[in-house]
């Protein structure tokens, strides 16, 4: 079934015949991929299929490792990020990224949502307290953090720390979001205020969630791609996939038969 609401939205990255090597190794083979806006897609599959490759391709991250290089291309907003023409620097400025585990930087609260305000300029402390409380009730953190601002982000625990690198993400006021299993390193208290704020943030944001709970997927995505050794076996809405799945390997996964 089309889903129609979908069918209408803007499309944010349409990613055409993808491929990427680290040396010799082929790690994504003729991907295909669309994603509309302020939709949250989940990317599962088994250890070692390419997910954190693929949302790293996004924002040309990967190619900080020499190794690296891809065909095929990668449309942001219409335009191919692999250009010359594209400034790396814009494109990672609009496309954020969260990791595995919350990296927080040793400065303090502040400091960490307000780093990239900074880095592009801003300088007034009233502006930079604007977006820092902004920031930080996006994430849902404010009203945990309002009283400490000065104190250093190695004082919050696990889950604040990924909710203030979200609130540093979001800071700069990318569009898309790219998460990198956000939650592994988390309790199920913490992960289930993630899993909320990843929902609040979809009314504003485009997100890409790489996740190993399936569970996960299913609660919070909208689209679920299955991986599988650097193909993309099958995509499309999340309920589709989990009930009635195309492809038997999706199944096959889907019901734990292996990875
Ligand atoms: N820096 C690297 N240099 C060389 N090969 C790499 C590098 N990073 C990943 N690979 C290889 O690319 C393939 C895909 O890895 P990737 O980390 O993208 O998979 P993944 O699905 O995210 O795995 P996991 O679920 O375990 O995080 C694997 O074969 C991996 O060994």
């Amino acid at each position: 079934m089309v889903n129609k609401e979908l069918a209408n939205k803007r499309s944010i990255f349409k990613v055409n015949k993808l491929n990427l090597w680290y040396g010799d190794d082929h790690a994504l083979k003729d991907l295909d991929f669309e994603m509309k806006e302020n939709n949250v897609s989940a990317i599962i599959g088994p250890s070692g299929c390419g997910k954190s490759t693929f949302i790293k391709t996004l924002n040309r991250m990967v190619e900080l490792i020499p190794s690296v290089r891809t065909s095929g291309e990668i449309l942001f907003n219409g335009k191919n990020i692999f250009d010359n023409s594209f400034r790396v620097e814009e494109l990672r400025t609009r496309v954020g990224m969260v990791f595995q585990k919350p990296n927080p930087f040793p400065k303090s609260i502040f400091e960490n949502v307000v780093y990239g305000a900074k880095i592009h300029g801003i300088t007034r402390k009233s502006h930079l307290m604007e977006i820092a409380e902004a920031s930080l009730r996006s994430a849902a953190l404010w009203d945990e953090v309002k009283d400490r601002l000065n104190d250093n982000a190695y004082g919050l625990s696990g889950g604040q720390q990924q909710r203030l690198c979200i609130a540093r993400s979001i800071a700069i006021q990318p569009e898309v979001l790219l998460m990198d299993e956000p939650t592994s390193a988390l309790d199920p208290i913490a992960t289930a205020k993630i899993e909320e704020l990843i929902i609040e943030l979809k009314k504003e944001y485009t997100i890409v969630i790489v996740t190993h709970s399936m569970q996960q997927a299913a609660r919070i995505s909208d689209e679920t791609a299955f991986f599988l050794m650097g193909e993309l076996i099958e995509k499309g809405d999340t309920k589709g996939i989990f009930t009635t799945p195309k492809d038997k390997r999706t199944e096959d996964y889907i019901t734990g038969r292996f990875g």
